[in-house]
């Protein structure tokens, strides 16, 4: 998951605006005095001598979460580097029998020039829904993608990079093909449960008759603003996750996520692009939750409260791999989850996590259907996500807690710039 520490800057880091909403609503500012009442509440509750503690610096004052919005057009697509959002929706679709190349590209200019609307919080051109119509933007995002069947059914197989390549088998795979692959992927986050809906349902009736349906989940993270102590965020297992994802701020960020600019060849459309890695992990937390809060942090290797490594220091403190612990033997165990999947561990392979939780509701034997929407972001899968799984496959602590169950790969092209749409390179190249 992308690293969400210090949100506000980050943000601003990333190209997010805050729009002034002079006609805020006034139930967003109910909701808005009503949370800081509710803070309030507590450090009352708490005793005179603790409510004075309280009151500390670290403790962010609750901001207008409809006005932030992200760019539509740029370099990159909005929806990869920026925090992840509290609501997320993935779909795939696969092209209609008939639908070609023109009408693929017809189909992205719709997607893109409704994008653009909703994510600058304006009114859809032509018929809308209403499900949105008193919110702001809230940091809505929409991402599209392509995948390895797309460019046989438009013609355009010379045009496919090989990064396409389907993934290999992995051993703990449990695929369900039916909710995995796709022709076309859209990646919808926004802070606000109805704009993100309004957005699909939007898109959903846009691509009719051009694309049908082939997957859709659904996915969760925190609601910013419903903690004081803004940091990375947690997963379904209440784990800190996150905290070792490459910076925007790195010098080497947009080598590790990013297609390079200077591309020749078939995939030089892919210029500002990446490669997304899809995976609906479930989460077995029956036997997970029933492990001891020393055995949990060692199957991960940091401390659950804060996200701290196990070989010391803070959340942010460098892994040190080495350490030993008192007795001798490492502090960060040799399964480790973090130890299997560091870049030290792989040859440098990194990628950007950037997931949502989902919660389908509970399996037949009571168990909950949870877990990760698994979002990896990089510029070349086979220096990514490909090399960390197969090392992460042969056995560390978490594997046995969790079951990979579908999985796609898709070709994100690089952002649009005004007038044009995502894609159009590839498709009008
Ligand atoms: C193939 C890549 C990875 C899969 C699949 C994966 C699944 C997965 N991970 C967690 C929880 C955590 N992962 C953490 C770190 C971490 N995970 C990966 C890769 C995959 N994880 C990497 C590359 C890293 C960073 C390693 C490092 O350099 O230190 C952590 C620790 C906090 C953090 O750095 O994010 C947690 C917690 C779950 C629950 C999960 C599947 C459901
Ligand atoms: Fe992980």
């Amino acid at each position: 998951m992308a690293d969400t520490t210090d949100k506000v800057e980050q943000k601003s880091k990333t190209g997010q605006t805050n729009i002034a909403q002079p006609a805020l609503s006034r139930r967003r500012l109910l909701g808005t005095a009503g949370a800081v009442g509710a803070a309030g509440l507590v450090v009352g509750g708490a005793g005179g001598a603790f409510g004075a503690e309280a009151l500390r610096d670290d403790v962010a004052p609750l901001s207008g979460v409809g006005t932030a919005a992200l760019p539509f057009h740029g370099t990159h697509q909005s929806g990869i580097a920026d925090p992840a959002q509290a609501h997320g929706h993935l779909v795939a679709f696969d092209l209609a029998p008939g639908a070609d190349r023109k009408a693929a590209a017809a189909l992205l200019r719709r997607w893109s020039d409704t994008a653009a609307e909703l994510m600058a919080g304006r009114a859809p051109k032509g018929d809308d829904t209403g499900i949105a119509l008193d919110a702001g933007p809230s940091s809505l995002s929409v991402t599209f993608g392509f995948g390895r069947t797309f460019f046989d059914r438009t013609g355009l197989t010379g045009k496919r990079p090989a990064a396409l390549e389907p993934l290999p088998a992995f051993t703990a795979d449990a695929l369900d093909p039916k909710r995995s692959d796709g022709d076309l992927w859209v990646q919808i986050g926004a802070d606000d449960g109805l704009v993100a809906f309004h957005a699909l349902r939007l898109l959903q009736k846009q691509a009719d008759g051009t694309a049908r349906l082939r997957w859709q989940m659904n996915g969760f993270n925190r609601t910013p603003g419903a903690t004081g102590r803004p940091m990375t965020a947690r997963n379904l297992m209440g784990q800190v996750d996150g905290t070792n994802n490459p910076k925007t701020s790195d010098g080497d960020f947009a080598a590790k996520v990013f297609v390079p600019d200077d591309r020749k060849g078939a995939d030089a459309w892919m210029a500002g692009g990446s490669y997304a890695v899809v995976r609906r992990i479930r989460m077995l937390l029956d036997s997970w939750e029933q492990l001891s809060l020393d055995r949990q942090e060692k199957v991960i290797g940091r401390r659950k409260s804060d996200g701290a490594p196990l070989s010391g220091g803070t959340e942010t403190t460098p892994v040190d791999l080495d350490k030993l612990g008192p007795d001798g033997s490492l502090a960060i165990a040799g399964d480790a989850h973090i130890r299997v999947a560091a870049p030290a561990s792989n040859r440098g392979a990194a990628m950007l996590r950037r997931a949502f939780s989902y919660h389908d509701g509970f399996r037949d034997d009571g168990a909950p259907d949870a877990g990760l929407l698994f979002v990896a972001w990089q510029a070349d899968p086979l220096k990514g996500f490909v090399p960390v799984q197969r090392k992460l496959d042969r056995g560390d602590g978490l594997s046995r807690f969790l079951r990979h169950e579908s999985s796609a790969l898709f070709a994100v092209p690089g952002g649009c710039a005004e007038g044009e749409y995502v894609g159009q390179r590839l498709l009008e190249g």
